[in-house]
């Protein structure tokens, strides 16, 4: 599909295009990735529900930017993109966006121990600065949710761990101090709306830029694919938790046989319904509103 704006930022399951000097068009497209690789294998829907959870997102979480004296960049989805010359089979995937300037951090909170955080902590007892309690395994629930940030990696490389002094040395002190709060804010107020739901969301990653000094939410908020989502009923801390959106997936390609280095293989397409199943079940659960 050729867009009549310019791509500018290609991520695996994403495209950023440049609609003028001002907007940009965040673009998911139905791709997935596992264990770090893009499957072959397209999830139906995956693009449009998870574009809609994050203007879910943005709706609820507008009071608590507000009380930080914060906003968030979203403009426009769904027809309102078609006047801008959004084809129609894009619109609902689609994000119109204010241009920001983006800061150089990526803001992860955790209200759970897992992944890299766990590996950090088995390590050290800490998460970079971020003291931990003794005792904790993976899957554990944190004490408070806390903020563990992190360099923005290139395209194919992990991101990095900081320390909140490299968030300072990037950003300035004072940004870095509400950058933090209003990371754990953010968060708080989500995992509290997930847990009504039967959804532990485990951690996230915030992206924010400024515009005219005023710092901005951007990129996508609260979704399965820029957080972890366990399902709270399977919760269980001292193994890796269940994926909400990816255990069929992660389980087929581990009976597949695949070895994760050659190119992985095409999902059964019983896999493939189930997953987008279980997309739209998020969204329906978290937001209350029907997908049809
Ligand atoms: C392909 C995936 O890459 C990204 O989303 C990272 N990215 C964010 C921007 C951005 N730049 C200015 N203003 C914004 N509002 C945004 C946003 N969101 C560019 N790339």
């Amino acid at each position: 599909m050729t867009l009549p704006f310019e791509l500018v930022a290609q991520g695996k399951v994403r495209e950023v295009y440049a609609v003028d000097d001002d907007r940009l068009l965040l673009v998911a497209s139905d791709r997935i990735s596992a264990y770090d690789v893009v499957l072959p294998t397209p999830v139906p829907d995956k693009g449009r529900v998870l574009t809609a959870l994050s203007v879910w997102w943005f709706e609820q979480l507008a009071p608590v930017l507000a009380e930080h004296g914060a906003e968030h960049h979203l403009l426009a989805t769904g027809d309102a993109l078609l006047a801008e010359g959004v084809p129609a089979e894009l619109a609902g995937r689609s994000m119109l966006v204010r241009r920001l300037e983006m800061l150089p951090v990526e803001c992860v909170a955790r209200g759970y121990l897992s992944g890299s955080g766990t590996h950090l902590y088995q390590r050290s007892g800490a998460i970079v600065d971020v003291a931990l309690p003794a005792g904790l395994v993976e899957g554990s629930r944190l004490p408070e949710p806390v903020f563990t940030p992190s360099t923005k990696a290139e395209v194919g490389e992990h991101d990095e761990a900081i320390g909140f002094a490299q968030v300072v040395d990037a950003v300035g002190a004072e940004r870095a101090e509400a950058l933090r709060a209003l990371t754990l804010a953010l968060y708080r107020r989500g995992a509290e709306i997930a847990e009504d739901a039967g959804i532990v969301l485990a951690d996230t990653k915030f992206e924010f830029g400024t515009a005219d000094g005023t710092l901005v939410l951007g990129d996508e908020v609260l979704t399965p694919d820029s957080s972890r989502f366990w399902p709270a009923i399977t919760w269980s801390p001292g193994a890796p938790q269940p994926s909400f959106d990816k255990q069929y997936v992660r389980d087929w390609l581990t009976t597949s046989g695949w070895d994760r280095v050659s190119p992985a293989p095409e999902l059964p397409e019983a896999v493939v319904a189930a997953t987008r199943e279980r997309y739209v079940t998020a969204y329906e659960k978290l937001t209350g509103r029907s997908w049809s």
